[in-house]
């Protein structure tokens, strides 16, 4: 049986030091309980001497998710009584509490930051401990700035304030200064020392990714023996953030040959994780991120696709099932090539097409794909059609399906307080339509207005925006999820007017129902 890693997700605490990022209660709450579904074995909701909205919010989180006895509720303090009182009279609601608090160990702390002795920390470290057992019986002990300490003091440290009733040590790469070998070599020291004096006690880690090497860092030490990891989701916290949660749990699943550990984690939960973090706290999830970023299942070039198509080890070490997504996403791009394409037009019925017919559509496919930056299903429809009508106008897929998908004419909006409003042109095949609406937003405003023309009853279920490139001619990049009959449709677009993508987008979702509901050509 492989040795089980613990899960301490920060993410309610390290995570919300994100500026901006602040959550209100019933957020918290929200997000923790997607946690205890996601399978994490502690939370850190908090740190409640702070405020008096996050005393409460991290008392809800104790006494509404931690309520049963499979997850333990913690949150921060300072070595200072105060903060430890605060931090169990919000805790001391759920089944399993725990008082987390956080001292320097380094010569910079110490020294520069307190202004006392290492004795004199060392000393108050001790006397915390002591006084948060008289509370609770799990108390976990943080050296900051681990990574930049006198070996000998942190040893010196630890050892003490596990004599003193510290059930868990937390040893923190606090500004992501660590090196993953040199790191792992330290870990294994203190897990060597650590066992030899108590091996009850859980030595933990707590890594930051200022040099990029959170997740590396946290994999060496679980190699060198750490029975338990501090993480968040999508990787945020302080600065440039922590290890990621999905990141470190995916790796050790598909490098079991390495690490020969196990988590409680429920992989498929991540994704549902990643995007309620992600919408309540406003960060949008870099594109390319591991294992959460929109494109860490895409594949938009030719040759990997061909390679997917033929087997999907070929270029997927992580399925995209395990982590909570249906499938893996082929995008077809200018970069594209015959197999993508051919896939593709299968999948909509088209599967007799003669080589030179193919040949042919998939010339008009390239100079779509020149002149847009995806191609999308209802694009490959119209191309079809645009291949017969000129080659063969009696052949079966001369059908007119374009008259049946919507395309952008124009928009004006209006942005004020009172009268939000947006009027559009849109067209269906060659028929133009023109509506105006008020909404609560000049977003919702320029939806209502197309949605009177579509006719096809969405639910707008999430919508975002990010810049993709800088400047003047910045692109704004619009996704939104909506919801059909049920069915979730995700629709993207980019332009560098906002609104313009924003209407794009919606009618790229609504052609995607309209897709959605063809039967499959029969050649
Ligand atoms: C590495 C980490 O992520 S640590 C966690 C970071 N999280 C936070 O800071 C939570 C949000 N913080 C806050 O709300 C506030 O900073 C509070 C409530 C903690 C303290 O607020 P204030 O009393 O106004 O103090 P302020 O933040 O300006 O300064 C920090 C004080 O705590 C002291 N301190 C810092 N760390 C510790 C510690 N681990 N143990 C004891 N005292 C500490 C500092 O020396 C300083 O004390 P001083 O006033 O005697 O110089
Ligand atoms: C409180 C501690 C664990 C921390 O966040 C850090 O040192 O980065
Ligand atoms: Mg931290």
């Amino acid at each position: 049986m492989s040795r089980k890693i613990w899960v301490f997700d920060t993410t309610l605490r390290d995570g919300e030091q994100v500026p901006g990022a602040k959550l209100n209660l019933f957020e918290k709450v929200e997000i923790a309980q997607q946690l205890k579904k996601l399978g994490v074995d502690i939370i850190e909701a908090g740190f409640p001497a702070s405020s008096q909205g996050d005393f409460d919010a991290v008392k809800a989180v104790a006494e509404r998710v931690g309520n049963t006895s499979d997850i333990m509720i913690t949150a921060l303090a300072r070595a200072v009584k105060a903060d430890i009182d605060s931090v169990y009279n919000a805790v001391k609601y759920a089944q399993n509490p725990m008082i987390h608090m956080v001292l320097g160990t380094s010569d910079i702390h110490v020294e520069k930051k307190f202004s006392k002795s290492k004795d004199q920390i060392l000393q108050i470290g001790i006397d915390a401990v002591k006084y948060a057992k008289t509370l609770l019986p799990q108390v976990q002990y943080s050296t900051e700035d681990a990574s930049r300490s006198d070996f000998e003091y942190l040893w010196k440290t630890i050892e003490a304030v596990m004599k003193a009733g510290a059930t868990m040590i937390n040893v923190p790469d606090t500004v992501g200064y660590a090196e993953p070998e040199q790191w792992g070599e330290m870990i294994g020291k203190l897990a060597y020392r650590m066992k030899n004096t108590d091996d009850s006690v859980l030595l933990s880690v707590h890594c930051h990714n200022d040099l990029g090497m959170a997740t590396a860092n946290t994999l060496a030490a679980i190699k060198n023996g750490a029975d338990k990891v501090e993480c968040t989701i999508n990787g945020i916290g302080e600065r440039a953030g922590n290890a990621a949660l999905e990141e470190v749990v995916m790796a050790i699943k598909t490098r079991g040959d390495i690490y020969n550990v196990h988590t409680n984690i429920n992989t498929k939960e991540i994704m549902n994780t990643s995007r309620l973090v992600s919408s309540f706290m406003g960060l949008d999830v870099q594109v390319n991120k591991a294992i959460t970023g929109d494109n860490a299942f895409a594949h938009s070039s030719g040759i990997h696709q061909d390679g997917l198509l033929k087997s999907r080890d070929a270029y997927e070490i992580v399925h995209p099932e395990d982590v909570g997504l249906e499938d893996m996403e082929l995008v077809l791009t200018a970069r594209s090539g015959r197999h993508a394409v051919k896939n593709a037009l299968e999948k909509l019925g088209f599967t007799n097409l003669s080589a030179d017919e193919f040949e042919g559509i998939f010339e008009g496919f390239l100079k779509l794909a020149d002149a847009k930056k995806e191609v999308y299903d209802h694009d490959l429809y119209v191309i079809v059609e645009d291949y017969y009508e000129k080659h063969n106008a009696n052949h079966a897929n001369a059908t007119h399906y374009s008259e049946q998908f919507f395309s952008f004419d124009d928009l004006q909006v209006v942005s004020n307080a009172s009268f939000p409003s947006a009027s559009v042109k849109i067209r269906k095949g060659e028929e133009v339509f023109k509506s105006s609406a008020v909404g609560s937003g000049p977003i919702d405003a320029l939806y209502s207005a197309i949605a009177s023309i579509t006719n096809v009853n969405v639910k707008l279920i999430e919508y975002n925006i990010n810049s993709v490139s800088r400047g003047q001619e910045a692109l704004g990049k619009v996704k939104i999820t909506v919801e059909h009959e049920g069915e979730k449709f995700i629709a993207k677009a980019a332009d560098t007017d906002i609104l313009k993508a924003s209407a794009l987008a919606y009618i790229n979702a609504i052609n995607s129902i309209i897709v959605s509901k063809f039967i499959p050509i029969a050649n």
